[in-house]
């Protein structure tokens, strides 16, 4: 699989805290990953230093594809302001200020493309819509079509499914399947262990300054989980109660 972005030696911390050390991971195209791990294991802090907010401690990070940090990037829905007074429209069409000047503004293509990402994202007949009038679940999907406007081939999802109902999640959920289909790598920073196994293919898994990365079904085995703190060991024994893994639950 061609790697978007390749992860080599790479340790994360703070300067009295080491998260992890050593980590060296390919993101690879088409794929889902899942980054998860107890609180405070530096699920934030591994965002943070994807997106060039911080340096690592060491380490690098490559991108063959020859678009270094290019990420479309969703931000927890409560880090977001909505009393920002601009309405849908302008909110989607900021995922494309690369391809438009402050004068100008979209030309015809990118309005097309607007247009089309609002649809997708079921947002268009509430284009005109100030932030501020919409309820959660609307904000989530007009966000989402900023990210499709971003047009990136990472694209890194802070909690994209807290705060909303099933039937948005599986809107939503639609569009990340058309990304991975498209050849995109798509990052997931989520809390709840089932969306990890019925949408992601790999996981990285951090805590207990580890970070362990592979496939959903190698990574989240109830031993693992445990060890790194995810899971106690009888949260464990319940959740996988009459499996051997979490390969009888993963449907990817
Ligand atoms: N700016 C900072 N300076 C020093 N330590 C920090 C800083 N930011 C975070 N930390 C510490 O780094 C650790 C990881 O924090 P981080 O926010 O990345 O965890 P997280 O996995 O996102 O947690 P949560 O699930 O609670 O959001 C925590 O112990 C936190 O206190």
């Amino acid at each position: 699989m061609t790697a978007v972005l390749q992860i080599r030696d790479l340790t994360l911390g703070y300067r009295d805290l080491t998260l992890f050390h050593r980590l060296s991971m390919d993101i690879a195209a088409g794929t889902t990953l899942a980054v998860l791990g107890a609180n405070g294991s530096g699920k934030s802090t591994f965002v943070k230093m994807l997106l060039g907010l911080m340096d690592p401690v060491s380490g690098n990070l490559t991108w063959p594809q020859g678009r270094p940090g290019d990420i479309g990037y969703l931000a927890q829905m409560t880090e977001f302001d909505r009393r920002f007074p601009i309405r849908v429209r302008d909110l989607a069409a900021m995922g494309a200020w690369r391809g438009f000047g402050y004068r100008t503004g979209l030309d015809a293509a990118a309005r097309n493309r607007m247009a089309a990402a609002l649809d997708e994202a079921g947002v268009l007949d509430i284009a005109d819509r100030p932030l501020h009038m919409l309820s959660g679940g609307q904000l989530q999907r007009a966000l989402f079509a900023r990210v499709i406007m971003q047009d990136a081939p990472l694209i890194l999802l802070d909690e994209p499914f807290a705060a909303v109902d099933q039937s948005t999640e599986a809107h939503l959920l639609s569009i990340i399947r058309r990304w991975r289909d498209e050849g995109r790598a798509v990052v997931l920073v989520v809390h709840d262990l089932s969306s990890v196994l019925d949408y992601c293919s790999h996981a990285l898994l951090l805590g207990g300054q580890e970070a362990t990365h592979g496939p959903v079904n190698d990574v989240l085995t109830p031993d693992r989980l445990v060890a790194q703190g995810y899971l106690s060991e009888s949260q464990a024994s319940w959740m996988f109660r009459g499996t051997h893994s979490t390969a009888e639950h993963a449907n990817v």
